[in-house]
């Protein structure tokens, strides 16, 4: 299996009594080329699941493997874009594409690689100009090219047109997908809308809460480019919503809950 989770928990805290989990027993298994989401309440782990693949989050217990490797680290085959496109202002568009390759690589190939990957996002008149010179959506492209120009086997992106308007959403699912396509990436995607994991992805995981666990892992089997009033995107928006309401309203519950106890 090209990427694979093995019974992967997750617990922060580093004595017995403040020690809590977030999640326990994860097991997926993604194909190579697969472009998975990841939808869940707000706090059941999604981005904490990202950064393990990522290497910047250990793992409690179980593994995360990558084509048979332990992935422990952070490294070049993992590239990973947040909702924040962190990018340096001090540098133009193509140095920061440039950035992290100039380690493994002379300037001059560093620049020609940006420059293919600043085309593919189509940025490539924009390329001397400063980062914050730039809309949120152009900024979020540069973000992706960077992740890219490293080729990365596995894309991970947490919630990264969160930000953006749905306008310029739109338009960066479309490249999204083109490049997804052009590129044959392994794309892991966390987001909070289920309209965005839809249109997307190949399948979409449903993490629920308390504790964190898969609750549920739909093929999504639809020609792409797919409309929202498709009858097919329209049942399985019904379904996935009827499932995470339900863990919202736990997680609201033990909420509300918790503050009754604290304020008695
Ligand atoms: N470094 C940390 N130390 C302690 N607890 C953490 C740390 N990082 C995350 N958590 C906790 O772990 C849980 C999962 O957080 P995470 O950000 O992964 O959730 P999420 O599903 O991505 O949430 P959201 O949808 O709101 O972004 C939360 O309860 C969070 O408070």
């Amino acid at each position: 299996m090209f990427l694979r989770f093995e019974k992967v928990a997750k617990r922060f805290g580093d004595t017995p009594e403040n020690q809590f989990e977030v999640f326990s027993d994860i097991d997926i298994d993604i194909e190579e080329n697969q472009f998975v989401s990841i939808l869940g309440p707000s706090g059941c782990g999604k981005s904490t699941l990202l950064s393990m693949v990522a290497g910047l989050e250990g793992i409690s217990s179980g593994t995360i493997q990558l084509e048979g490797e332990d992935i422990d680290r952070p490294g070049p085959d993992r590239g990973m874009v947040f909702q924040q496109p962190s990018l340096f202002p001090w540098l133009t568009v193509r140095e920061n594409v440039m950035f992290p390759l100039k380690k493994n690589m002379s300037k001059k190939e560093a620049q020609s690689r940006a420059d293919h990957f600043l085309k593919m996002v189509h940025l490539s008149k924009f390329r001397s100009n400063y980062t914050y010179e730039l809309s949120g959506g152009m900024q979020q492209r540069v973000a992706i090219a960077r992740a890219l120009a490293m080729d990365p086997k596995v894309l991970l992106m947490d919630e990264p047109f969160g930000a953006l308007d749905e306008q310029t959403r739109h338009i960066l699912h479309k490249e999204l997908l083109s490049i997804w396509e052009d590129t044959q990436k392994t794309i892991l995607f966390v987001t909070h809308s289920i309209q965005e994991a839809i249109k997307l992805s190949d399948r979409v995981i449903v993490m629920g809460t308390r504790p964190g666990q898969i609750i549920a892992d739909f093929h999504v089997d639809a020609p792409r480019p797919r409309e929202r009033d498709d009858e097919y995107v329209i049942s399985l928006e019904k379904q996935v919503m009827e499932l995470l309401e339900k863990e919202i309203n736990k997680v609201l519950k033990e909420e509300l809950d918790d503050e009754a106890v604290s304020t008695s």
